[in-house]
Formats: C-alpha cells, sequence, structure tokens
C-alpha cells in the first residue's frame, strides 16, 4: 500500500466571536471556544497506481484530509503513512516524491513567465538538466502549452495556468500526485482535456492520483474508486456504480397524477423526495416494488408511472444527507 490512513482526525478549535463591540468587549473576559471536527476518524488505503476520488459537500473535511496526507496540516490524533513517511514530519525524501495542486490556489509566481518558476523548481528538487528538458518537452507537448512557457503567469488564462501548475508539479515525476479541485472554473473541453492528460500520466507513469472534485464527470471518467466523506466520516468506498448497492437497492418512483392531492395522502406511501402539484416523486426499497405499485395505482389518480434506478447524483446525495453533528462547543 502507498498510502495508510488509520483513525486520522483534525479539529479546530478557534474563538467564536460575535459581531458587534458588546460583544467584543465580553470577548475581553471570556472567551467562548469552538472546535470544529474537520476529520473524525477515517482509515482508508490506496495502492500504487490507484486514482482515487474524493466526493463530499462542501465542509466535509476533504481539503484537510489532503493537507494531512501531504503534511501541510498535523493531525489532532491517528496515523498516516505515504510510501512509508509520516508526511508531517516533512522529511526531504518524502518531499521528493509527491505533488500537491490546489485549483484555488496558485503556486507559481505570478509577475514572471512559467519557464522561471519550472526551473526553478528543476532547482530545487535537483532535477537534472537531460531529465528535465525530456520531462519538460514531453509535458508541454501533452498539454499543448510550448508556445506559453514565455508569457507572464498573469497573462495566462485560467486552463493555461492550470495546465502550467501541473507541469511545476509534475516536473520531479512525483509518485503521488494529490488534487484538490484541479478543474475548478475550467470550461468543459479544458476540463475534458485536463481530465484525458491525468488519464494518460496515471496509464503511462503509473503515478497514485487523489483528487477532489465537485464535478461529478472528473470522478466518473478518473477514478476507479470513490471515497465519499461526509462531516469528516467516510459514509462510502467504492466504485461509484455500487452506491446504489449500498444504499440498500432503493429505486425511484415517480408519478403524474391527473390532480394534485394532499401530501399526507402521499406521506402514507413512502418517502416522498419530491413533490409538486401533480408530479411526485418517491424513494424505497427495491424489495418494496410490487406492494408500492399496487397501493399507488388503488389510491392515487395516476395517469403515468415509472421506476427508475437512483442517478448516481442523487444517491450520494443521499449519502450526504447521512452523518453526524458538525459543531461541538467547549
Ligand atoms: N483553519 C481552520 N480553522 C477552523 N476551521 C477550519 C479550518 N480549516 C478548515 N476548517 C473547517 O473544517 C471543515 C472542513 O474543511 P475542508 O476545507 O476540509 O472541507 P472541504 O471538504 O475541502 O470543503 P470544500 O468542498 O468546500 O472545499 C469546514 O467546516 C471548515 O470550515
Amino acid at each position: 500500500m502507498i498510502i495508510e490512513v488509520d483513525g486520522l482526525s483534525k479539529s479546530f478549535t478557534y474563538h467564536k466571536k460575535e459581531l458587534g463591540l458588546k460583544s467584543s468587549i465580553q470577548n475581553l473576559f471570556r472567551r467562548e471556544m469552538q472546535t470544529k471536527h474537520a476529520v473524525s476518524d477515517i482509515s482508508f488505503s490506496i495502492e500504487e497506481g490507484e486514482v482515487v476520488g474524493f466526493l463530499g459537500p462542501n465542509g466535509a473535511g476533504k481539503t484537510t484530509t489532503l493537507k494531512m496526507l501531504s503534511g501541510i496540516l498535523h493531525p489532532t490524533s491517528g496515523s498516516a503513512k505515504v510510501f512509508g513517511y509520516t508526511p508531517w514530519e516533512r522529511k526531504n525524501e518524502f518531499k521528493r516524491q509527491f505533488s500537491i495542486v490546489m485549483g484555488q490556489k496558485n503556486q507559481l509566481w505570478w509577475d514572471l513567465p512559467a519557464n522561471e518558476s519550472l526551473f526553478l523548481n528543476k532547482c530545487i528538487y535537483e532535477v537534472d538538466d537531460v531529465e528535465y528538458a525530456r520531462t519538460l518537452g514531453e509535458l508541454t507537448e501533452l498539454l499543448d502549452v510550448k508556445e506559453l512557457l514565455k508569457v507572464q503567469v498573469r497573462r495566462l488564462s485560467l486552463g493555461e495556468r492550470m495546465k502550467m501548475e501541473l507541469i511545476a508539479a509534475l516536473i520531479h515525476k512525483p509518485r503521488i500526485l494529490l488534487l484538490d479541485e484541479p478543474t475548478i472554473g475550467l470550461d468543459i473541453i479544458s476540463q475534458r482535456k485536463i481530465r484525458e492528460f491525468f488519464k494518460y500520466y496515471n496509464r503511462d507513469k503509473k503515478t497514485t492520483i487523489v483528487l477532489t472534485s465537485h464535478y461529478m464527470n472528473d470522478i466518473e471518467e478518473m477514478c476507479d474508486r470513490s471515497i465519499i466523506i461526509n462531516h469528516g466520516r467516510i459514509v462510502f468506498d467504492g466504485g461509484l456504480n455500487e452506491v446504489n448497492e449500498r444504499l440498500g437497492h432503493k429505486k425511484i418512483m415517480k408519478l403524474v397524477l391527473s390532480e394534485p392531492v394532499e401530501e399526507w395522502v402521499l406521506n402514507q406511501v413512502g418517502e416522498v423526495k419530491e413533490f409538486k402539484d401533480t408530479h411526485v416523486k418517491f424513494v424505497f426499497e427495491q424489495s418494496e416494488i410490487k406492494k408500492m405499485s399496487r397501493w399507488v395505482l388503488d389510491h392515487l389518480p395516476v395517469i403515468d408511472f415509472t421506476i427508475e434506478d437512483i442517478p448516481i447524483e442523487e444517491g450520494i446525495a443521499l449519502l450526504y444527507q447521512s452523518g453526524g453533528e458538525k459543531h461541538e462547543t467547549a
């Protein structure tokens, strides 16, 4: 296993502060502390060459997890081993072998052309001249940015800049690449190109990739495995196609009625997911198909009726709805 995480947790403690002068003065004498459990007791392992996606709603703890894996943050408890090293010990041998790219943060020098920042990375990572020229040539070719190397980074488009960020992250050929929302803000074509690049790169170099993204396409196309995290806890670990199985083979029933009915009538049938005028959507267990269908047809003015699998997005949304408390006041 190239990554092994065992019972990893991270809590942030900070002062709670209300708005206004009165509370500022009160704060001088008595400060209320707030603890946020950003990541709670997560465990997983990743094999060399895997591409694993971290999915989860805003604030679920994805970035915090990546930051611990890259050694930027110390955990509150638990352990993590990344190719045998404890990331937050920040040993040089460890730093040489991994890279993290954050879609929302710029690591390149804004006022310099990208090739100067890339050269700086070459020196930091002690990449020899021949290897540097070869890797740079290959990556700029693959990402189609050869002509842009001498352009000031601030003049590049978002997509072009992201490509340069990737080259900077890969110039020392890391064994592990951590990507935090690498396609954020990119148009659909650029997103697709970046995805294609990662797929090729992973196949060709066997680099292990762990990424977070809010774009389902990123996860569906790049990752064989997804870890879904909610309120800091892992609620699912597996292939996205298994999400519905994990939800206990739930199905969706969509109805169109000839006239609206009271909501309490619908609640007798099962879990109403959506309800608008004459359109109703239920979620129910597959084993209940017969019973549900019979009841619905006998008791409701049905004019159209379909039973479908839960779309992956909705299955994931259902998983997002599960999870524990977010805050704790000390
Ligand atoms: N330095 C900090 N101090 C206090 N709370 C923090 C700190 N960093 C993160 N948090 C909180 O921890 C939780 C998890 O944050 P994290 O950035 O890991 O979420 P995320 O899953 O990456 O979300 P997003 O999809 O919005 O990027 C959030 O509620 C966030 O407010």
